[in-house]
């Protein structure tokens, strides 16, 4: 096991095209840190790199105390698991485990114990003499996994492992890979492009903006106080409601014309235009008279614990979640508690005044 550095880490494809630029991480020993991100912000570009199959523009990796920017992916002390589980065909699930420990002539004993524990852990014992093609997709995961685990290496690398599962083993799957990660202590890096998996997996998440970090914290950290709107949107479901605003005379002006008080930390040493965030758990049902705004309704999704309003106000969109139940007229009366309010600046997207 090993701590992962990257230092000014940064690729530049042959065509120009920039994927990662001055990566600056610390992963420590044990860690299991998920790099999330829309489509082409690098993530997999980083962990490539990691792993060796992609090489360095410039800036240093290091795994352990070793650099491995020159090192063959197989010298490099790590394990990669993929999304297309990348088994081979022809031999069986127990060669397919045992293939790399006979290439690095590991003794027959020690393949056979590690081959057996990885089937205990995984439950994959049943399925050891049968060919990939002839088991589900979750267990060619699971052996997928099992691969990596018999090599003991340093460092696991998951790039997107389950996106090609439906919507219930991914769950399950997800539970799993984290149960086994904290058991085996092994370092992680894990490539996803779905927040919520991020959330769900990681000790920090890294989140990727145009080949750069944006973010990097635990995932309640990055959830409670997004450094901008870039973040807010991408982190939470449904994701954050962004509303023009304008600060006036410490008070905080919504499209609709309200002013409601906002705390004085929060506020921007100008007046004048602000991007309002609010998470739609944090609009609460109000009396007509202690209401900050009023919404009109344009529909309701019925989640079954919850009921997602989806509202106009003043020609924007917005969704306030409510317990299942809650009865929901055509025009809502709605209030939010001022400690709620995130406040973006309105040119830059960045978060304004004190987490
Ligand atoms: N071999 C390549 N040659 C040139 N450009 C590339 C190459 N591979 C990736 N890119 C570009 O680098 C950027 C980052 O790509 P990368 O695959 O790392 O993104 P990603 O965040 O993993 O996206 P996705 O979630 O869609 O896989 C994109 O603009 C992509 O088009």
């Amino acid at each position: 096991m090993a701590a992962i550095t990257l230092e000014n880490l940064t690729k530049t494809y042959a065509g120009g095209v920039t994927a990662v630029s001055g990566v600056d991480l610390d992963i420590a020993d044990g860690e299991f840190v998920v790099l999330v991100g829309p489509s082409g912000c690098g993530k997999s570009t980083l962990l490539r790199m990691i792993a060796g199959l992609e090489t360095v523009s410039a800036g240093a990796v290091r795994i352990g105390a070793r650099e491995v920017n020159r090192l063959e992916p197989a010298e490099r002390d790590i394990a990669m698991v993929f999304q297309n589980y990348a088994l081979y065909p022809h031999i069986t699930v127990r060669q397919n485990l045992s293939y790399g420990l006979r290439n690095r002539r590991i003794p027959k004993d020690e393949i056979a114990r590690r081959v057996g524990e990885a089937a205990r852990m995984l439950e994959i014992g049943p399925y050891l003499d049968r060919k990939p093609r002839a088991l589900s997709g979750g267990q060619r995961q699971r052996v997928a996994m099992g691969r990596a685990i018999v090599r003991e290496p340093a460092a696991f690398l998951f790039d997107e492992p389950l996106s090609n599962l439906d919507a219930k083993l991914r769950v399950s799957m997800r539970g799993e890979i984290r149960a086994l990660q904290k058991r085996l202590g092994t370092t992680s890096v894990y490539v996803t492009h779905d927040q919520l998996e991020a959330m769900t997996l990681a000790d920090r998440l890294v989140v990727l903006r145009g080949g750069r970090i944006e973010q990097v914290g635990t995932p309640l950290d990055v959830y409670r106080n997004p450094v901008s709107t870039f973040v807010a949107e991408f982190i939470g479901a449904p994701a954050m409601n962004l509303l023009p605003a304008q600060i006036a005379q410490e008070r905080l002006r919504l499209p609709c014309g309200a002013a409601v008080a906002v705390p004085s930390c929060l506020l921007p040493r100008a007046e004048g235009p602000v991007t309002l965030g609010l998470r739609a758990e944090d609009l609460r049902l109000a009396s007509p008279e202690d209401a900050a705004f009023h919404a009109d309704l344009s529909h309701v999704e019925e989640l079954g614990s919850q009921r997602l309003a989806h509202l106009r106000l003043s020609g924007h969109s917005l969704v306030a979640a409510f317990d299942k139940g809650v009865a929901l007229s055509d025009r809502l009366a709605l209030a939010f508690a001022p400690e709620a309010v995130h406040l973006f600046d309105a040119r830059t997207g960045l978060r304004l005044g004190a987490p």
